[in-house]
């Protein structure tokens, strides 16, 4: 990344400092400390350390680390002290890209600020507005949003504004600070005080001098751990260079081998993450798709699913690639290489988190050279190439061919009924995964055999 003009840069190498602190000595409550405790949370993480008290002192914070190394209480932990200094309604703002994401973060606010009694509300797309308004109106504390659903209620919604916002948190902020975002974020920007804290974060960040400007920082501070794009240590990182035809018989094979852990599998489109869950249901995998074209309630359904284990394989857009934290993920597979390099870090970074070791497989085709090299340019490694024996996963292929043709007429079937599909038409796409719920769905992760012998369970 380069460097921003006018910021002040704090870059610490993450095992610089052997010495322990306490939350209490960064500057926080005793409360907080108390809150963070119950959550098991014993002494700051690096990125904790160095931005909580730079944000308590007022400064303007743009804090860059590793996926996994706690910026989302990086930044809520000063603006909870901040709000226990000056009670206020209406007082945070954080905006996310995704809306799991806003809920996610929800949860953790309301973890840290159970003993202090703070109000959140989550403001994103997909629910009914009404009921939004309705606690918009009872004036939360902390407003957790998606930057589109929350200026529908700034330009909607009689009684509702930000004028008395004091804290604007943008986390993914290079994600928010896109072009996707641009008119929303602007918007919003325009609603809210100029007097008043932002912190930006994220695993990485963008370049562009302008997009942060646009995010209006005063005489902001740059936190960065570590000075090279990094993932994290204890996350094995591979790669397999297959044919293109061959991806689905390799992607059993290796769900085979993690049978029994949470792998989450990385698809480039909405229908390609709804056709492999069909196919894998077929072969008596578990699995579910999580995409931006379903209904919100189906996708909070296939997340709680997926967290709560009843399903061992989550397919998903990067929609799932930013900020989700669910600690029990132990691979990442890359089934189709995603194409902004920079989201390969955040996809592979849903493993290996707080500590945790995990493991990231990427399938590259023969038309994938170039985005792959990209990734390794940014990672500035090459990665190992991961060891198959070849005649196991051929073994495979007639299975997965049978399996294939019955996604096949499953989807046709879907299509049919209006629920999903890829082909556009007379029925509006939806691509939303209707069958979930049936019993092919919910078996437990079972290994797949080759032709002539029947799944086993694991
Ligand atoms: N001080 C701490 N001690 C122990 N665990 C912590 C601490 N702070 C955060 N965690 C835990 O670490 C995990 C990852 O934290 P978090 O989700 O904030 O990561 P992140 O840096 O925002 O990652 P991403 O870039 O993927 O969004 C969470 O489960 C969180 O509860």
């Amino acid at each position: 990344m380069e460097p921003e003009s006018h910021c002040d840069v704090v870059e610490v190498a993450e095992t610089s400092n052997g010495t322990k602190m306490t939350f209490v000595e960064l500057g926080l409550r005793a409360e907080l400390e108390e809150a963070c405790s119950l959550l098991k949370w014993t002494e700051p993480t690096p990125i904790q350390r160095e931005a909580i008290p730079l944000a308590l002192q007022g400064r303007d914070v743009i804090g860059l680390a590793e996926t996994g190394s706690g910026k989302t209480g990086a930044f809520t932990l000063p603006m909870l002290n901040s709000l226990l200094a000056h009670p206020q309604r209406l007082f945070g703002l954080i905006l996310t890209p995704t809306r799991e994401l806003a809920f996610q973060i929800s949860e953790q606010i309301e973890a840290l600020g159970s003993s202090i009694g703070v109000k959140c509300a989550v403001i994103v797309g997909g629910i009914d507005m009404m009921s939004q308004s309705l606690m918009l109106a009872k004036k939360p504390h902390i407003v957790i949003a998606t930057p589109g659903r929350l200026v529908d209620h700034l330009e909607n919604t009689k009684g509702f504004n930000l004028k008395s916002l004091k804290y604007l948190v943008m986390d993914e902020a290079d994600r928010i600070l896109n072009m996707d975002f641009e008119q929303e974020v602007d918007k919003i920007l325009k609603s809210i005080p100029r007097e008043r804290r932002t912190l930006l974060f994220s695993a990485t960040m963008t370049s562009k001098v302008q997009k942060l400007q646009r995010a209006s920082l005063v005489n902001p501070v740059r936190v960065q751990i570590s000075s090279k794009y990094q993932t994290v240590d204890k996350l094995l990182q591979y790669y397999v260079f297959i044919p293109l035809k061959m991806k689905d018989v390799y992607l059993v094979h290796l769900l085979n081998e993690a049978a029994g852990h949470s792998v989450m599998v990385f698809c480039s489109t909405c229908s390609g993450t709804l056709r492999t869950s069909l196919l894998l249901r077929a072969l008596g995998i578990s699995a579910v798709p999580l995409h931006g074209q379903m209904t919100q309630n189906k996708r909070l359904a296939a997340l709680n699913k997926f967290k709560a284990r009843n399903r061992g394989v989550l397919l998903a857009t990067d929609v799932a690639s930013r900020g989700l934290d669910i600690p029990h993920v132990d691979w990442v597979i890359n089934y189709d290489i995603p194409t902004h390099s920079k989201d390969y870090i955040h996809r592979v970074g849903r493993t290996a988190r707080a500590g945790r070791s995990g493991k990231a497989i990427s399938f590259v085709t023969q038309y994938d050279v170039e985005l792959y090299q990209r990734i390794e340019h940014l990672l500035g490694k090459k990665l190992p190439l991961y060891g198959l024996e070849e005649s196991d996963v051929m073994s495979l292929q007639e299975r997965v061919a049978e399996a294939q043709r019955v996604a096949k007429m499953d989807l046709r079937e879907l299509e049919d009924k209006g629920q999903g599909g890829v082909r556009g038409g007379r029925k509006k796409k939806t691509f939303d995964d209707g069958n979930d719920d049936t019993e092919m769905s919910s078996g437990v992760r079972k290994r797949v055999r080759n032709s002539g012998s029947n799944g086993r369970k694991r």
